[in-house]
């Protein structure tokens, strides 16, 4: 179980995160939403424990995440970050293997079970063909499994995915997801695609100016109003005999600033 207390983070004088209270079930499937800058990377780096948080405490089963050993931490805790970056000259086969890194020691080496651990993670993500490539060739979608590859190769109890699926094909997208979801991990996922949000996750945090809107069941959490609130946007929000929301967006009409500028622009 992991749970945030009243995390608050800023820069120099400017608050980014503020008050972040949530907890998150053994085996959940939390997804983090909200505007660009609203918080969600910072979020995620708070509960990684890869920054501190000015107030407030993230907890790992009780345990405050820096009275936990950082080897320990990485054994039961992945990361993948947006921006994931690996060193060149590497197979995806040894980007993969990193994830196994936390596992290894003097008296435990890599052994049969590890390369076997790399592969199912390979497999799972549609990389094993390309697995003695070189990283230098991969397209950015390629790339991107392969970081999940890595996360699922290190065997962590709590999974925290930024974007997972920003540079994926739309049956990569969808194929990440669910097996994500079939893992049975503990996941936080920031996500852009509210549907995505809406078909995958238990529970969805919503993100706006750094607070913690709402949380709680997509059916909830997804409606009309929130989205024009938080997201400036108009959408029709359907709920299918499964109890699962669809989004139907509309066209947006121009705000009346952006369509002066535009008319200021044209005349340039
Ligand atoms: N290291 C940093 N230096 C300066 N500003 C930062 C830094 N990290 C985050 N911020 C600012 O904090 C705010 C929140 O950023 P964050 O990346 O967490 O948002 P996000 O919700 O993940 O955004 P996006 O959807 O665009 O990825 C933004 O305004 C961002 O510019």
């Amino acid at each position: 179980m992991l749970t945030a207390e009243h995390l608050g983070w800023g820069l120099r004088d400017r608050a980014i995160l503020q008050d972040i209270s949530l907890t998150v079930q053994a085996g959940e499937f939390v997804g983090l939403i909200g505007p660009n800058g609203s918080g969600k990377s910072s979020l995620l780096a708070l509960l990684a424990g890869l920054r501190r948080p000015d107030h407030g405490t993230v907890r790992l089963d009780g345990t405050p995440l820096p009275a936990i050993p950082r080897r320990l931490l990485a054994q039961r805790l992945a990361l993948v970050e947006q921006q994931a970056q690996t060193q060149e000259r590497v197979t995806v086969r040894h980007v993969a293997g990193l994830g196994r890194t936390p596992h290894l020691g003097a008296f435990t080496p890599w052994s049969p079970q590890d390369t076997a651990c790399v592969d199912q993670a390979l497999a799972a993500v549609d990389l094993l063909d390309l697995a003695d490539r070189d990283w230098s060739g991969l397209s950015g979608g390629e790339r991107q499994r392969a970081h999940i590859a890595r996360a699922l190769a290190q065997q962590p109890e709590l999974l925290l995915l930024d974007e997972p699926t920003n540079h994926l094909d739309i049956a990569h997208q969808l194929g990440l997801l669910d097996l994500v979801r079939q893992q049975g991990l503990t996941v936080v996922a920031a996500l852009h695609d509210l549907n995505h949000a809406a078909l995958f996750c238990d529970r969805i945090a919503v993100l706006h100016h750094g607070r913690l809107d709402a949380f709680g069941p997509p059916a909830e959490i997804l409606t009309p109003d929130r989205l024009r609130r938080v997201f400036a946007v108009d959408a029709v929000v359907e709920t299918d005999a499964d109890g699962l929301c669809h989004i139907r967006y509309r066209v947006p009409r121009r705000p009346p600033m952006l369509a002066a500028a535009q008319k200021e622009l044209a005349r340039c």
